[in-house]
């Protein structure tokens, strides 16, 4: 993880400041050895021009603004949707913009766009490195979204049991003090989050496997790590980069040690069902990754496996993480939440229709995801052919566009007292109790914490179960609360476009008195 002032981000802008001026030398002979080149040069400048942009438009002035922004956009983001809230803004990046949009019209325009328009595909890619951290393959044939799509979405209800009891367990060896005692809180969930996601990835007995456990945790940590580094980048030199600071071939085949003898096991079961030998199935992510076919060596098996882990354990804890900070730094809230977990599994036990009922718990999560979030811009796309929006602004090719989140998510037009923790205002808006728009897995352009349109994000049932179920459990097992000097919301730490909790944040805990 970065902190702002580190040495790190120095020595990445010296070696990005000279690929730059390699590559502007390249660039420099392109554009002078052909005339129409020029031509199309010239009428993307037009266009960029005719977007408004934060910070400076010289030369000189947006390359520092876009060394600024490698430290964090929030602030930028934030400038630029109160000068221009409605109006597509751009901010430099180093190598290229980001235009940023805003208002539910235009978000509806970047929704309905087509993928070889705007790519979502590609803007993650160019983000996140995924071709270089997670192999090409993965980038360029995800068929996993599909797994997660026509699979685990459809066996929530028969995996939310099995999931809380890794969930119980897992919990159990984390928080047992029944004194006050404090705990780093990442560390702890991220503990539970990645026994409960393995319980559905790869099943008992590996997803209580400490080893497994710690090294999916580890290559997520680093994978994250290294897409940081290198997506300040262009391409070239990101490879660069990428290769010396990851690893991902050793990680792969240290990760097959672990999956490659239940691979091998699970293909021996079906080579036994084809001969009309009854067996028991496997029914785990695993099992379906598979079943497709589509992959076969183990390699290739375990790199999707490793990908799962790393899209979705990180970002389910970091979110959950700031949830409980807000709960040890309001405990006034643990009463009204015990009530309403101890209701409803009194009625249901720990079902998904239980989860289902819990909007309590639910407006409690959402409304930590809209204060924290994983990023303050989201909804990248890469611009593959010229995007004209209705009010005739054109985007060129080769920019990037998002939406920014978190100002979004602050904002008093959509969001009464927006700066306040307020962590049951999507409750009231429910007043039979059944309006499913205002749970956390809803999608809004004034709720972004999924993204929104074709591409939100698939896992967020999966994510909104498992982070329910911690959630119950915490409030129905445990006492929280702050150490005295603890600031009154999550320290966060922040790099490009990335926001991550503090992972050195302790909360208080004790078994719950009474
Ligand atoms: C609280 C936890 C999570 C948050 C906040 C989150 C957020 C997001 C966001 C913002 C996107 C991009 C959406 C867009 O571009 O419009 C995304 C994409 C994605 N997420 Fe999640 N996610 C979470 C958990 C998960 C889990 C648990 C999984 C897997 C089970 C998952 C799998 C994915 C995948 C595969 C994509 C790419 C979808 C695509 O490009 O079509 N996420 N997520």
């Amino acid at each position: 993880m970065f902190s702002s002032s580190s040495p790190e981000v120095y020595l990445l802008v010296s070696a990005g400041l000279v690929g730059i001026t390699v590559q502007l030398f390249l660039q420099s002979q392109r554009v002078s050895s052909s005339s129409r080149r020029s031509a199309r040069h010239h009428d993307v400048i037009a266009k960029l021009n005719a977007i408004p942009t934060v910070g400076s438009t010289n030369w000189g002035g947006s390359w520092r603004s876009a060394i600024k922004n490698i430290r964090g956009t929030s602030g930028v983001v934030q400038e630029g949707y109160n000068r221009y809230k409605n109006v597509p803004f751009k901010i430099p990046l180093l190598y290229n913009w980001m235009v940023v949009v805003s208002g539910a019209k235009l978000l509806e325009e970047v929704k309905a766009a087509p993928d070889d328009q705007l790519s979502a595909a590609e803007g993650t890619n160019d983000f996140l490195k995924i071709a270089f951290t997670m192999g090409h393959r993965v980038a360029n044939e995800p068929y996993h979204f599909v797994v997660i799509k026509t699979q685990l979405n459809r066996k929530l209800s028969s995996l939310c049991p099995i999931v809380e009891d890794e969930i119980s367990v897992a919990l159990s060896e984390v928080f047992s003090s029944q004194e006050w005692k404090p705990v780093v809180a990442l560390e702890a969930i991220q503990k539970v989050v990645s026994g409960a996601s393995n319980r559905i990835f790869v099943g008992l007995p590996l997803c209580r496997n400490p080893d497994w456990l710690e090294f999916g945790l580890q290559f997520a940590v680093d994978s994250l790590s290294a897409a940081r580094r290198a997506f300040i980048f262009d391409d070239i030199i990101s490879r660069i980069i990428a290769s010396l600071v990851t690893s991902t071939e050793s990680q792969v085949g240290r990760a097959v040690e672990f999956l490659g003898p239940i691979i091998r096991e699970r293909q021996k079961i079906a080579d036994r069902a084809r001969s009309g030998e009854v067996v028991n199935m496997p029914d785990d992510f695993l099992q379906w990754l598979i079943d497709t076919g589509i992959e076969t060596t183990e390699r290739e098996i375990t790199q999707r496996i490793l990908v799962m882990v790393f899209a979705s354990v990180h970002v389910t804890a970091s979110s959950l993480m700031c949830a409980v900070y807000n709960l040890a730094a309001h405990p006034e809230y643990l009463e009204p939440l015990r009530e309403e977990v101890d209701t409803v599994v009194r009625q249901h036990g720990w079902t998904k229709a239980a989860t289902d009922k819990m909007y309590k718990i639910d407006s409690f999560l959402k409304e930590s995801l809209r204060l924290g979030g994983a990023s303050s811009l989201i909804m990248l796309r890469k611009v593959l052919k010229d995007f004209t929006f209705s009010d005739g602004r054109v985007i060129p090719r080769g920019c990037y566009i998002s939406a920014p989140s978190c100002a979004i998510h602050h904002d008093e037009e959509f969001y009464d007292k927006p700066n306040a923790f307020d962590p049951f205002r999507f409750v009231r808006p429910r007043s039979n109790g059944k309006d499913m728009k205002q749970g956390m897995v809803s999608l809004a352009p004034d709720y972004l914490a999924f993204g929104h349109g074709k591409h939100a994000c698939p896992g967020r049932f999966a994510a909104a179960m498992i982070q329910k179920t911690i959630l119950a459990h915490i409030v129905s097992s445990y006492d929280l609360k702050l150490d005295d000097d603890a600031p009154a919301s999550c320290r966060t730490v922040e790099f490009g476009i990335f926001i991550a909790p503090d992972p050195t944040t302790t909360v208080l805990l004790r078994k719950r008195a009474t």
